[in-house]
């Protein structure tokens, strides 16, 4: 079979993936697509920066979905973002479990027991940061990886790694010594908001392996104006206000791709 022709089934198999399992029949953009066609290859680390909103979770959940036998770890940093994507995969038929301080042992024990089974039914399971360094968690991981069930490694918010972001927490740094044990399973890291220097950072934190394919939604908004004055200087500022708004508007009328909000 021709390159280019294996390279088209490959582009069919994953829509139809994307229509069977989330009920989506393109991808959301252009950067979306080409972020999870890369995880998808399983060659590397993957770095992913897009706006909220902008569909990241489905960039590991495809990938994840389409290993039957492995599960995809996810560290994310709060308890309710985790039930959130928990119960979306459960209204699409995608098993997804957690394993966090707030559940009772048997609970615990129904997912570890799942975990441990020739083929898993978790394809994705949830963790705290706070986990990673936990001896139950590394020999449950130590095992899962022994048994290359391990699909991949996920840390949603990433930025949450970085002193120089916001949201920074410590538990995120431990992350990194556990990117350095497990060299064989590709890493992928997303988030929502991150500058240069955070971007950088957290490659270096995580210890991600370079080269890191990037997928990153420029900082410039052409549909954001601002003007700053200072409100004693002005005598009118309502007056003002609607003179910026009037102005912003007549430069989104001749550039056609901007939106005034
Ligand atoms: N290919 C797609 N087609 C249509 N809708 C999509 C697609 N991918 C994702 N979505 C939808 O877009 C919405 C936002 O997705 P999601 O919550 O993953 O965004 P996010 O970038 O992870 O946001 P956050 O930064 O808040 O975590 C969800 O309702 C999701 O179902």
């Amino acid at each position: 079979m021709s390159a280019e022709k294996k390279s088209s089934n490959e582009d069919d198999h994953l829509l139809s993936q994307l229509k069977e399992h989330f009920g989506h029949n393109q991808f959301k953009s252009k950067l979306q697509e080409q972020a999870i066609r890369e995880i998808v290859k399983r060659k590397g680390d993957v770095f992913v920066s897009m706006p909220t909103g902008s569909g990241k979770s489905l960039c590991f959940q495809l990938p994840a979905v389409l290993h039957s036998d492995k599960v995809a770890l996810v560290f994310s940093p709060l308890l309710a973002l985790m039930k959130d994507q928990i119960d979306h995969l459960a209204k699409l038929r995608i098993v997804a479990n957690s394993i966090n301080s707030k559940m009772s042992s048997s609970e615990r024990k129904a997912v570890v027991q799942d975990l441990r089974c020739m083929r898993p039914h978790t394809r994705l399971l949830y963790i705290t940061p706070e986990q990673a360094s936990t001896d139950n968690f590394q020999s449950l991981l130590e095992e899962l990886h022994r048994q290359k069930k391990v699909s991949y490694i996920v840390v949603d918010e990433a930025h949450c790694v970085s002193q120089w972001g916001h949201d920074f927490r410590p538990d995120f740094l431990k992350l990194g010594r556990l990117r350095q044990a497990y060299l064989d399973i590709p890493w992928i890291a997303l988030t929502a908001t991150a500058s240069k220097v955070v971007a950088k950072d957290i490659e270096k934190q995580l210890s991600l392996k370079k080269p890191v394919a990037t997928f990153k939604t420029p900082c410039f908004r052409r549909n954001l104006f601002y003007d700053v004055v200072f409100q004693d200087n002005m005598r009118d500022p309502y007056s003002h206000l609607s003179e910026f708004i009037k102005d912003t508007l007549k430069i989104g009328q001749t550039d056609k791709k901007a939106v005034c909000t």
